[in-house]
């Protein structure tokens, strides 16, 4: 694993059910922390299974608790379609998580859907050094990448985290912040994405991964089941400067020992 210089804690739950509650109390206590540490909290979101497994954090009582008015919200990766798309990692976020909780519209960091891949990357990382101009993103002083507070992300059965795929050249960028892919194996094609230096940058990582179709990717991830001299998953390469927390469940923990 190349989990080096992070903290990683893997935490197993016995239901999907039960990851979705801890992972609630997960994000509500670092909001705390990092509104109470630093006056906002940046979550960074991925798409597919996490925003529904996101849903206890919508209700009572940190619906009413959390303060919602402190969050930025960007996404890790996005699809280049419309945002009214049901393909669109921000349909997903906005209809299961952000259109039920008051955070400021002008806190959310959508993509420009007008533009093409490259043009649309290159729009997000223009829009990052902005942010970090203007004091509202930091620096990583090791890394001199943007530091978020808090990613989310997922994996799928491929390894891929974000739109960072095992056989596509967007897992090795060293120099963007964002980067974009054509030929996304898993649809639709068009996508963007961060980079590792700058998932790696982040402070506290979530890696929220349910059900038994992703018993075997989570034992190479996590177990020996990585065959001798093959390339590492991409989700072998998360590694912030802070705290790595895997949440799975007892599905997708099965075959770990
Ligand atoms: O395509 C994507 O897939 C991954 C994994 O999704 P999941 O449904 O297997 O959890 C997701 O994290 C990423 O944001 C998304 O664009």
């Amino acid at each position: 694993m190349a989990h080096g210089k992070s903290k990683t804690t893997i935490l197993k739950f016995d239901s999907e059910e039960d990851v979705a509650v801890a992972l609630a109390k997960y994000t509500a206590d670092l909001s705390e922390k990092y509104i109470r540490e630093k006056g906002s909290i940046s979550v960074v979101l991925s798409g597919g299974s996490l925003i529904d497994t996101m849903r206890k954090l919508v209700e009572s009582p940190y619906k009413e608790s959390v303060d919602w008015s402190k969050w930025l919200i960007f996404w890790v990766d996005e699809r280049v379609v419309p945002l009214t798309s049901d393909d669109s990692n921000y349909k997903l976020a906005y209809d299961g998580f952000l259109s039920k909780v008051p955070i400021p519209s002008s806190n959310i960091y959508a993509i420009n859907d007008k533009l093409s891949p490259e043009g649309a990357a290159n729009d997000y990382e223009a829009r990052l050094k902005h942010l970090v101009e203007s004091k509202i993103i930091p620096l990583s002083n090791a890394s001199g990448f943007p530091k978020f507070d808090l990613m989310l992300l997922g994996m799928g059965p491929d390894g891929h985290v974000a739109s960072l795929f095992p056989n596509r050249p967007q897992r090795y960028e060293k120099k963007r912040w964002v980067t974009f892919i054509t030929d996304s194996p898993k649809p639709p094609p068009p996508r963007i994405t961060f980079t590792f230096p700058v998932i790696n940058s982040s402070s506290d990582i979530a890696m929220v991964v349910t059900g038994a179709e992703l018993a075997d990717t989570v034992n190479i991830a996590l177990g020996d089941g990585l065959p001798p001299d093959s390339i590492p998953l991409p989700s072998m390469e998360v590694s912030p400067e802070g705290e790595l927390k895997w949440f799975l469940d007892k599905d997708a923990a099965s075959k770990l020992k």
